[in-house]
This record gives structure tokens, C-alpha cells and sequence, in this order.
């Protein structure tokens, strides 16, 4: 059948894809092609190869349900130099442009997750984080980068369905809001978090290419896409800063596993498999945790005078020797006296290296000093000679009584332990009532069966980095930033001292005792004091109704910070109902009933106080549910969200139980306000508030 003038540029569109499908497969078979039996090496070899080309033809799938492109470029002119890379030859015409009579000026690109190229190696899609790609993400009508056409494309199960033109550089046009994109924002959420490389925003596109060099840092109302960002900033400089990422790694930090399985899909979808993920406690994972901390005592030990009283804890062995050295050779002594002992150890305690490095240091030190002697008794020493001094029994003693080796771990057991000890290394650092609340109240006996908490696990990193250097990797983006204690933060930030990092949080979303006050301040502990901070107001989660209302807690847990406004009007998306204390379980299953009758996810939200009783009430009113961490599904859509995990994670409609026990369920009113303050914002398409209690006074607005 003829095609009609107005279905024929979509069907060319479908025809590009249809034919950039064929060129991936293409790539894919070639791929499966490669025979590398006769590929001369070791086995070692041979099994790398072999694994890089299971990974490069996994990486090569066409995933039925992502589409392989999502928008087109047409420019103005031919592409420059400096935007060519990423785009192979630089012609990436489309289909049925090629082979002549297409567009002579400019050039099409159409933008997709990955690389495509046909036979003769020209582009039929071009991966979103090219150069090429960015006017795609950042052009507009004022600042048309030469795009004279930007167009988007809509899916209807894998099916190109529509598009969407913009001509940024015809004055006659209007801008208008991109139907598309609201589709793309309000599209009912079940299973993981999605990628957003089709609609990154032009502010968010500016924290993902932000270079890698310097560290960055959003803050960010709840919804505003924060890890969405933080995300695609990895995927985009390991695309930039392959080789050198590929060797020094990459790591996101989330709050807790249920966060971390939230987000584990999105960057796999968007190419990018060996991106490890890790909470803090996992990355600290030297002790096992089994106590828990006062709030008092773990406000201690993560504030960051912790680190000096460990500082002098891991010197605390260093002695001065008051005894010469005697090496013993053939039938020769040789006597290091005690004051030069005294000025080695004292020039390798003035210098700047770890404790460990200078341990190994000191016997080769004293060794140099019976060279130097041998010498001056006319002896002829070589470097092997040095070794073996080294390596005699009486340096290895004056190494062992004025430069103990110290292992981490036992260390903060005896600092955690022994008042006395810790009086000593904490003189003047901590007061005698910190002191008190610092230790444990039961000794340790032994690393083992110590009870170890969270925080002292922090303090055991920090003395493991004192004693040996904490690799660094190439880039960190640490999620939920405002959580962390100075000392976690140090424990970040020693994971990144020679690469950079991507902090993200907001303030008023800080509910731990020690959640930070400033940016600049934990910037300062994670050692990163130059990083720079950006801000993201435009809220793309939660519905101006309801964002409005989380808003009024606002001047209560964080005066400082502007309210989000929402890209989206949802009349009708906040409902706040009362009703009697003893019809609440009842009441929340019914709104979880009509929630559930809608498309979409559901989260049921309320104090981790009340979770038994309500899953109970679900379970008897025949409402399967899952926990947080639990993948949903078509057919399991019902979370049941202790308040305390609700954090980072949203869902189409949020049911919330009872704000006043939510509040009542921390230790202070602030903490309470902010834990409800995160709960509030985790409804993409509504929320219904139910109470039986008074809801909280900041809550009630002038209207
Ligand atoms: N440009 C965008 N296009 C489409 N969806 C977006 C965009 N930016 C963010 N979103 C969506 O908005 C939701 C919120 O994003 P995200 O979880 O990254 O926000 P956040 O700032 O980390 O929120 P919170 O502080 O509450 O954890 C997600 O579903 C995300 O996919």
C-alpha cells in the first residue's frame, strides 16, 4: 500500500530502525564469528579473550524493550572537528538520506543508548554521550548549538509510534512543553529504576558531562533526579575516561541494599557492567558489626576529632631507644648508637608517610647506618649486605620495641576498652564525659567475638589507612551524602583521594544524629574542600500538589533551603483523610485496595513502629506484599516500607500511615520532621495521607 504523505516520515523512521536493528545484529554475529583458537598465548590469555568477547556480545544485545535510538539531530552545518568523535567518520546520515540526494549542509544523527554502525562502518546511531550527542540535551531556542531540528521519539511496547519535531532555530515557532517527555516522567513505575538517557534536562546534563577532574557536588530537593544524574555521570565518564576508569574502578554508595537493588538496573541498561556498588558499612567491612551504639556514642565516633585521638592511638607504640643497636658480622661488631637510633625515628615520624611504610622503612634505615660504619672501617659493602643487615636479628628487635607493628583492628578493640588507654590518646581531644560515652560499656575480649558497631567499624578503616594507604579509585558517587558522619565521610573520601567524586543529598533529608549542616563542611571531611556545588530545584518525582504540602516542613528541618517546584500538576494527587484510632488498620488497607487499583506501584509507608501490625492487617485482609529490596512486579505491586527505608526510593502511589508516629518514631522532633519529610515525597502519582492522631503542626498551612 502506498504510504500516505503524513505516515511517511514516521515510516522512514521505522525503517531507520528497522535498519540499525539489522546493522546491531550485524555487529553482534561478527562478534560470534571471531575464532580465537589460533590465537597464540598462554591459556590466561586466551580465557581474557575469550571473556571480552562474551562481554562485547552481551553488550551487543538488542533488548526488545529499549528502544536502540530515542532522538535525531539535524544540523545546521556540517559537524566540526571537535564534535566528530563518538560519530566514527562523522557522516551519520540517516538510512534513507545515504547514497545521495539526502541533506547536502548539515548532518543527522540519531541518538541512542549505544553505538551502531552499518557494513561500511558509518553510524546509524550514535551513543548519547558523544560530543555530538550533547545539543541534543542542551540546545535550544536561544542557544540553538546549530541544531536546526531536534526530534524525539515515542515507543509503544518497542513499536517507534510517534515523534516529536522542534525547529530551535524558526522564530515563528513556539516552545512548547514536550508531551513526550511528561509521558516518559509519569509512565507507571513497577520493577527497578529506570535510566533517563532519553530525557536527561539540560541542568542535569551539565552535572553528567561535568569533567572528571574536579568533584562535584548536588544538592537537591527529593525528586529532582539526583541519582538519576549520579548515575549517568558514571555511565558518561566511563565512556570519556574508559581506559583510565577501567583501571582504577568505579563505585556508588547508596544508604542501604534495598537502595542499591533499586537502582543495580540502570546502569547494565545503559552498557555499563563493572560498575561496583557498595554501602558505606560494606565498604568498612573489617569487623563484623553485632552492637549497637547509643545515639550519644555514635555522634562521637563519627565526629572527626576521632581522627587524631586513632592518629596517636596507631603511634602510641613508637618509643625512643635509650639502647645502641649491636649487629653482630663474622667477627665483627658493628653499634648503632642509641641518639642516631633516636634521630632516624624521629626524622621518619616528622615525615609524611604511613605508619606501615615507615615500619619497613626503619630497618633498612638502620642498616644504611652500619653501612656507613663498615665503611668507615674500610669494608666494601654492597646493597645485598644492606639487606641482610636488615634482616639481623638485632635491628629486627630494635624495630619491634621502638616501632611496634600494629593491627588495625586490635588497636580500636584495646582504644575501645581501656579507659586509660584511651585517656592517654584522647587527652585534650575529647572531654572525660565523651571519654566515658566513647567506650564500651562491656571490654572487648577479642576481635572476634567482639561486639562491634557501625561506627567503630569507621574507626577501624581509619586506623587501617593510618598503619597502609587505602586504595583509591578513579571515581566515587556517594548517594544520600547528608547522612554520613565526618568519619565516614573521611572513609569516602579516602577511596578517592587521587580520583574525584559525585556527592548527592539534600540537607532537609538528613536523619541521622550526625547528618550533615553544610555542604562546604562535609565537603572539608570528605578531603574534597574545592568541590564544586550545584542545585537542582525542578522537581520531576513528586506532583506540585504534593510537593507543595512536604514543602511546609520546610522552615523546620532546614531554613536555609529553597522549596522544589514540580514539572508537573497533579489536581487531585494529594489526599489527607482522618479517621478513628481504632478503624486506621482498616482504613490504610482500604487505601492500598484503591491505590492497587490503579497502573503502577504502590508504597505503603509508616512508622517502623507500626509495620507488624499493618502487615498483618494486609495479610488478613488478603493483600500480598513485598519489603523493600524485593523487586516489584505486574503482580506483586505492594511494598510495605518501614519509614526509615523509604529513602531514595518512590512509587506510582504512596499510601502513608499515621505522619504523627512516623515523627514520634525518632529521637528528636527535627529528626522526626525529616523522616516524614522523606516519606511525603516518595508518590510519583499520589498520596494518600491517613491519620487518627493530630498530624503535626508544621504541617497545617495558612490554607
Ligand atoms: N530528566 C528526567 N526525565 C525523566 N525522569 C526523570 C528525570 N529526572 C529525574 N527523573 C525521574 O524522577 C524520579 C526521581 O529521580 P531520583 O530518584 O534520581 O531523584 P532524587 O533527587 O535522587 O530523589 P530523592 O532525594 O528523593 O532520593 C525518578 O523516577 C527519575 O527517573
Amino acid at each position: 500500500m502506498p504510504a500516505t504523505p503524513t505516515t511517511e516520515p514516521l515510516q522512514r523512521e521505522r525503517d531507520h530502525l528497522a535498519a540499525s536493528r539489522a546493522a546491531l545484529r550485524a555487529m553482534r554475529e561478527d562478534v560470534e564469528s571471531l575464532d580465537i583458537r589460533d590465537v597464540t598465548g598462554t591459556w590466561v590469555t586466551a580465557l581474557v579473550l575469550h571473556n571480552q568477547i562474551e562481554a562485547r556480545i552481551a553488550a551487543l544485545a538488542d533488548l526488545s524493550h529499549t528502544p536502540l535510538f530515542f532522538g535525531r539531530l539535524d544540523y545546521l552545518h556540517a559537524i566540526g572537528e571537535e564534535l566528530s568523535e563518538g560519530s566514527t567518520n562523522g557522516a551519520a546520515r540517516s538510512a534513507s538520506d545515504k547514497g545521495g540526494g539526502g541533506r547536502r549542509a548539515g548532518e543527522s544523527f540519531y541518538i541512542g543508548r549505544r553505538h551502531v554502525h552499518d557494513a561500511d562502518g558509518d553510524p546509524m546511531v550514535i551513543d548519547w554521550r558523544a560530543p555530538v550527542s550533547q545539543p541534543f540535551y542542551r540546545a535550544s531556542r536561544t542557544e540553538p548549538m546549530d541544531v536546526e531540528r531536534r526530534r524525539r521519539f515515542g515507543y509503544t511496547g518497542g513499536e517507534l509510534t510517534a515523534y516529536e519535531d522542534e525547529h530551535l532555530c524558526d522564530p515563528a515557532e513556539h516552545s512548547t512543553a514536550s508531551a513526550l517527555l511528561a509521558a516518559e516522567i509519569e509512565k507507571p513505575r513497577v520493577g527497578p529504576m529506570r535510566d533517563i538517557v532519553a530525557t536527561i534536562q539540560p541542568e542535569q546534563d551539565e552535572i553528567v558531562r561535568a569533567d572528571i577532574s574536579g568533584t562535584l557536588c548536588v544538592q537537591g530537593a527529593p525528586g529532582t533526579g539526583k541519582t538519576a544524574v549520579g548515575l549517568h555521570r558514571v555511565a558518561f565518564l566511563l565512556y570519556a575516561h574508559r581506559e583510565r576508569l577501567a583501571r582504577t574502578g568505579t563505585l556508588v554508595i547508596g544508604p542501604n541494599n534495598a537502595f542499591l537493588s533499586y537502582i543495580e538496573q540502570v546502569l547494565p541498561a545503559l552498557g555499563e557492567l563493572d560498575v561496583a556498588q557498595a554501602t558505606v558499612q560494606q565498604l568498612v567491612g573489617h569487623v563484623e558489626v553485632r552492637g549497637e551504639d547509643a545515639p550519644e556514642a555514635a555522634r562521637l565516633k563519627g565526629d572527626a576529632r576521632m581522627a587524631e585521638v586513632l592518629r596517636r592511638a596507631v603511634r602510641s607504640g613508637i618509643a625512643l631507644p635509650t639502647e645502641p643497636c649491636v649487629v653482630v658480622r663474622g667477627s665483627r661488631r658493628w653499634r648503632v648508637p642509641a641518639y642516631e637510633l633516636v634521630e632516624i625515628i624521629e626524622e621518619l615520624k616528622g615525615r609524611d608517610i604511613r605508619y606501615g611504610a615507615a615500619a619497613e622503612a626503619l630497618p633498612q634505615r638502620i642498616a644504611h647506618a652500619v653501612l656507613l660504619k663498615m665503611e668507615q672501617g674500610g669494608e666494601a659493602p654492597d646493597d645485598r649486605v644492606q639487606d641482610a643487615v636488615a634482616r639481623n636479628a638485632a635491628v629486627k628487635a630494635t624495630v619491634k620495641a621502638c616501632w611496634p607493628a600494629v593491627d588495625p583492628a586490635k588497636l580500636v578493640l584495646r582504644l575501645l576498652s581501656e579507659p586509660e588507654f584511651l585517656a592517654a590518646c584522647a587527652d585534650g581531644v575529647l572531654s572525660a564525659e565523651e571519654q566515658a560515652a566513647v567506650l564500651w560499656p562491656k571490654p572487648g575480649r577479642s576481635v572476634k567475638t567482639a561486639r562491634w558497631t557501625a561506627a567503630d567499624a569507621v574507626l577501624v578503616d581509619e586506623a587501617t589507612d593510618l598503619v597502609r594507604r587505602t586504595a583509591s579509585l578513579g571515581h566515587v558517587v556517594l548517594d544520600e551524602a547528608q547522612d554520613l558522619s565526618p568519619m565516614q565521610y573521611r572513609a569516602v573520601g579516602r577511596r578517592c583521594t587521587t580520583g574525584s567524586a559525585t556527592v548527592l543529598g539534600d540537607l532537609a533529608q538528613g536523619t541521622t544524629p550526625w547528618a550533615t549542616a553544610s555542604w562546604p563542611e562535609a565537603l572539608h571531611h570528605l578531603g574534597k574542600p574545592a568541590a564544586h556545588i550545584e542545585e537542582l530545584t525542578k522537581g520531576f518525582r513528586v506532583p506540585e500538589e504534593v510537593i507543595a504540602y512536604a514543602s511546609r516542613l520546610l522552615p523546620s528541618i532546614a531554613p536555609g533551603l529553597n522549596p522544589a517546584s514540580s514539572v508537573r500538576e497533579a489536581p487531585g494527587s494529594l489526599t489527607i483523610r482522618q479517621v478513628a484510632g481504632e478503624e486506621r488498620a482498616e482504613a490504610v488497607v482500604e487505601a492500598c485496595r484503591r491505590a492497587l487499583e490503579r497502573e503502577g506501584s504502590t508504597g505503603l509507608i509508616a512508622a517502623d513502629a507500626r509495620v507488624p501490625l499493618l502487615a498483618q492487617a494486609l495479610t488478613e485482609a488478603g493483600l500480598a506484599h513485598l519489603a523493600p529490596g524485593t523487586e516489584t512486579s505486574a503482580e506483586a505491586r505492594l511494598t510495605l516500607v518501614p519509614a526509615s527505608l523509604a529513602k531514595g526510593l518512590e512509587y506510582d502511589y504512596v499510601v502513608l500511615d499515621e505522619p504523627a508516629a512516623v515523627v514520634a518514631g525518632e529521637p528528636d522532633e527535627r529528626t522526626g520532621l525529616r523522616r516524614l519529610y522523606v516519606a511525603l515525597t516518595r508518590a510519583v502519582s499520589g498520596l494518600e495521607v491517613l491519620h487518627a492522631e493530630p498530624l503535626p503542626e508544621q504541617l497545617n498551612g495558612q490554607d
